[in-house]
Order: structure tokens, then C-alpha cells, then sequence
């Protein structure tokens, strides 16, 4: 038999569980560029509810370079547009380099979208302005920042070169291929020195070869600047070129695969993943080959954790 405790001791043992939840919820990602905490967003259109994303936990490390993938309706897009300043989640908690994007309000926000965070798009014809040239529309975020004239051009010359576009300097984006484009694009992003730059499908438009130089510019931006790069793709050329691939299904990141290094001797290790409450997503495949569903017997073992069907289920 247990003794019961006194009131006053449960209650002291109650404050001491809290503040070392508290302390853990402090912890988790504090040296994280990229903080995503049980993040919710619930979309309301015409009476009905969509949860585009449902608890997904995320945490990305200064200058990481990781390519996000999953399914059509996975929330991916959803992600990108909340971490980009554009949308704000519903609950949870979402942070880019001290700033929450949660209570991030109205000047915050346009100083955090100019100067925290660059942004691709997959449609090429939406990153550029059509009346500018290519340095002209690297100047532009420079420009809107107060940066003055000389350093504007040097910083978009700079640029353009390390992209590999500085002969496009000159003309203006019908005047382009796709692939150049893009790489104005980054240019573009890149001007104000962002922490992350945040790409969503920025391939998706274009043929294998001009795809192969667009991922190659984001990886020198990477590595010669130290620029964190989230690139969402469906192309996998690009997710089989990253050190780190997650992958988004239902509103939650359900697994990732880490590489270690690329080409002949490329090895890819792939992980589930365990969120802050133990859960874990089990891949679909698995589930139907054992044709789990409702239960499962648990089991734990030395080295290893067991999942079985539930033998005493009638299975109709
Ligand atoms: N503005 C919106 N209003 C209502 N529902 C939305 C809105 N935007 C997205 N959704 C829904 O939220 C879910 C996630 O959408 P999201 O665009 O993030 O997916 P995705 O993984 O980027 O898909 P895709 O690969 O097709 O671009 C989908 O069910 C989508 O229909």
C-alpha cells in the first residue's frame, strides 16, 4: 500500500513538474535559426475547417541547406508561406532568428520579410519586375532598405556574378531563359543578406538542365555565404543532392533522410520522426503490410521498440 501524500506535497510536486516542462519548452530548438513547435494552421473557407498543418515540429540550424517534400496537400506550401511572414499560423509556436512570427506585427514584419528572410517563387514571372532589369530588380529590396546608390550597385554586380548571371546584367526578364530567371531571383532574395532563403518549387518550371544550375546557384549561396536554404521540391534530383531531406505528410513531418555525401559514394540514412509528445507517423507501406489498424501491441525490447498487429482484433 502507498501513503497517500499530503495536499501541500502534491501540489509542490505538481509546481516542480511544471517548471521543468516549462524549462524543456525553453529549451527545445533555443539554437535553432528555424523553430517550428507544434505548429497548427487551420484554413476556414465557406464553413468548412482544412488543418493544413497539424502540430508540425521543425527545428533548422543556421546555414543548413534542406529540401522539404511531400505529398500534394501536405501543408508544404503552408509551411513556407508562415515562415516566409506571409500567413500566420493559428497555434503552436514559430520562430526565425528571434522573431515570433505568431505576435510579429505590422513594421516587424516588413523588416523581417525585407531583411530576415528571402523568398522564390515557382512561377519565374512572379520574382521579377517585367519593367527592370536584372540589376536593376537586385537593387530594388537595397533600394527599399535605404541602402545608398553606390553600394546598391556593387552589392547587385556582386551578386550576379557569384550566380553566374552577371552577363544578364543588362536586360530585363523576357529577355531571359527561365534559369536565369531564377538565378536574378536568388540575386534578388540574396540583396538584403538574409539569414534563410526560403524557395518553393523553384525548379518546378524548368527543363532538367536549366533545373541542375538553378539548385547549384542555392548551393554556392549556401556554402559561400552561409545562408540557410529551405528549397520544397518534388524534383529529386534536387532532395537526392541535400544533406537533409524532410519529408511533410499530413500537416506534420513524418520522417527525414540525412546524407552524408553525395555522388558515387552518396549514403542516405532515413529516420522517422519522433515528435515532442512521443508520436511518431508510420509509413503508409508499412501499415498495409501488416494490415495494422486501430491497435497494436507494443512491445520494448533491449535495443528496440516492437509494433505488432493486434492478433485478438477480429479482422473482418
Ligand atoms: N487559402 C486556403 N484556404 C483553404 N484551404 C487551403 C488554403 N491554402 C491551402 N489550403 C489547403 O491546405 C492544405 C495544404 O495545402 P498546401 O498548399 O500547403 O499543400 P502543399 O503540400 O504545398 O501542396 P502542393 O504540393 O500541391 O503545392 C490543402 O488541403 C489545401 O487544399
Amino acid at each position: 500500500m502507498t501513503e497517500a501524500q499530503s495536499p501541500a506535497a502534491d501540489l509542490a510536486s505538481l509546481e516542480l513538474e511544471a517548471a521543468s516542462a516549462a524549462r524543456a519548452a525553453a529549451a527545445y530548438g533555443s539554437d535553432a535559426l528555424i523553430l517550428c513547435d507544434r505548429l497548427v494552421r487551420v484554413y476556414a473557407a465557406d464553413g468548412v475547417e482544412v488543418q493544413a498543418l497539424q502540430g508540425l515540429d521543425l527545428l533548422i540550424r543556421p546555414g543548413e541547406l534542406t529540401a522539404i517534400v511531400g505529398a500534394s496537400g501536405s501543408g508544404k506550401s503552408t509551411l513556407l508561406n508562415i515562415l516566409s511572414g506571409l500567413d500566420r499560423p493559428t497555434a503552436g509556436r514559430a520562430r526565425v532568428a528571434d522573431h515570433d512570427l505568431l505576435t510579429m506585427k505590422g513594421r516587424e514584419r516588413l523588416r523581417y520579410r525585407r531583411e530576415t528572410v528571402g523568398f522564390i517563387w515557382q512561377q519565374t514571372g512572379r520574382n521579377l519586375l517585367p519593367y527592370l532589369d536584372a540589376q536593376e530588380n537586385i537593387e530594388t529590396p537595397l533600394q527599399l532598405a535605404g541602402v545608398r546608390r553606390g553600394e546598391r550597385r556593387r552589392r547587385a554586380q556582386e551578386l550576379l556574378e557569384l550566380l553566374g548571371v552577371a552577363q544578364c546584367a543588362g536586360r530585363r526578364p523576357e529577355q531571359l531563359s527561365g534559369g536565369e530567371q531564377q538565378r536574378v531571383a536568388i540575386g534578388v532574395a540574396l540583396a538584403n543578406r538574409p539569414k534563410v532563403v526560403l524557395a518553393d518549387e523553384p525548379t518546378g518550371e524548368l527543363d532538367t538542365a536549366s533545373a541542375d544550375t538553378v539548385f547549384q546557384a542555392l548551393r554556392t549561396v549556401n556554402q559561400e555565404l552561409g545562408v540557410a536554404v529551405l528549397i520544397v521540391t518534388h524534383d529529386e534530383q534536387v532532395s537526392g543532392q541535400v544533406p537533409r531531406t524532410v519529408q511533410i505528410r499530413g500537416g506534420r513531418t513524418s520522417s527525414e533522410v540525412l546524407r552524408t555525401e553525395f555522388g558515387e559514394r552518396s549514403t542516405a540514412q532515413e529516420y522517422a520522426v519522433l515528435d515532442r509528445g512521443g508520436r511518431i507517423q508510420l509509413p503508409p507501406e508499412y501499415v498495409a503490410a501488416l494490415n495494422l489498424r486501430d491497435r497494436v501491441r507494443l512491445g520494448l525490447e533491449p535495443e528496440q521498440i516492437t509494433v505488432r498487429a493486434d492478433e485478438q482484433e477480429p479482422r473482418i
